[in-house]
């Protein structure tokens, strides 16, 4: 897992004018509010570059390329737009992502701060997966462990972009469907998807596809860390992952009045699908 230095996002000075290191104005300004989703694809060669430095678009040499290809954490932020509420209320912009590493103050300039990529108010939920958390997938369904998870304050769009709507779907269906796709195209390996679906809310751990499953205990064993008496459900299609999902969001819905009176509380959830997969025996 991630090391805490490795989430830290890292502070820079000033590099410039806004005007001068803008790529366009679509992505110079942005909400005040904003979301970091990190991604872990351990082991990953996709998400091997060092935190600070942008993992997609730079290839580098030299004696810290040993170094930084111990690094699986990356870290990516997205702003969401202004909704028409905080522009009726005159609120303002307080950062903005200056090109796609850099998160700058509107306020301040010289106070920046680098991530692996940020995308800015524009960028479709699309994008944010085939960037950011694509690789992830299809390391995990070549057996590298990797999560991808969404933190921010509330409002700043994690649900918009894990779970997004019809119109935008967001990266769990997304990662869905790409899951199931690699299984198609790899005809010669058997895949057994199982799929748990948890939420962390003030540190209790609840099985959303389970409503006995409350306060569940985390442990490790020889093989690892997990949830004990998580409910897994084997799932045979997207659409049958999709309902899963959907049947746990019912579930959520219970703790919605508590999270509402919990102010910034944080209701997280984990979707995951561990998968198993093995050369068919035939070939
Ligand atoms: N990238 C985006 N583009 C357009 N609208 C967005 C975007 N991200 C979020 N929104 C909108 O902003 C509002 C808040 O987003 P969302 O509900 O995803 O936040 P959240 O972080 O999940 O909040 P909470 O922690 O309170 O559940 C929603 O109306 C959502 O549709």
């Amino acid at each position: 897992m991630a090391s805490r230095q490795g989430l830290r996002p890292k502070k820079l000075g000033s590099t410039g004018s806004k005007a001068a290191n803008s790529p366009s104005s679509s992505t110079t300004s942005s909400s005040k509010h904003f979301l970091e989703t990190s991604i872990d694809g351990q082991s990953s060669p996709a998400s091997s570059s060092a935190r600070s430095k942008p993992q997609y678009f730079f290839s580098e040499s030299g004696p810290l390329d040993t170094e930084r290809s111990k690094e699986n954490v990356t870290v990516t932020v997205r702003f969401r737009p202004l909704s028409p509420r905080e522009i009726r209320q005159g609120e303002e912009i307080a950062w903005y992502a200056d090109g796609e590493t850099i998160v700058r103050s509107e306020h301040n300039p010289s106070i920046a701060y680098a991530y692996d990529r940020v995308f800015g108010p524009t960028t479709t939920t699309r994008h944010v997966y085939d960037v950011a958390a694509q690789h992830v997938i299809s390391g995990a369904m070549e057996g590298i462990n990797g999560t991808i998870f969404a933190y921010g304050v509330t409002s700043s769009g994690k649900t918009h972009t894990m779970h997004g709507d019809q119109r935008s779907p967001g990266i769990i269906p997304l990662a869905v469907k790409d899951t199931f796709s690699i299984i198609q195209e790899t005809p010669n390996r058997e895949f057994l998807l199982r799929v748990s679906y948890l939420e962390i809310y003030n540190e209790v751990v609840n099985d959303l596809l389970n409503p006995a499953g409350q306060n569940l205990r985390i442990r490790e064993d020889a093989q690892g860390t997990f949830v004990e008496g998580v409910k897994e459900e084997v799932v045979l299609s997207p659409a049958h992952a999709l309902s899963l999902i959907a049947a746990g969001e019912d579930f959520i819905v219970l703790f919605t009045e508590v999270h509402k009176m919990g102010c910034i509380c944080m209701l997280n959830t984990l979707f995951r699908i561990p998968d198993d997969n093995h050369p068919c025996p035939s070939q």
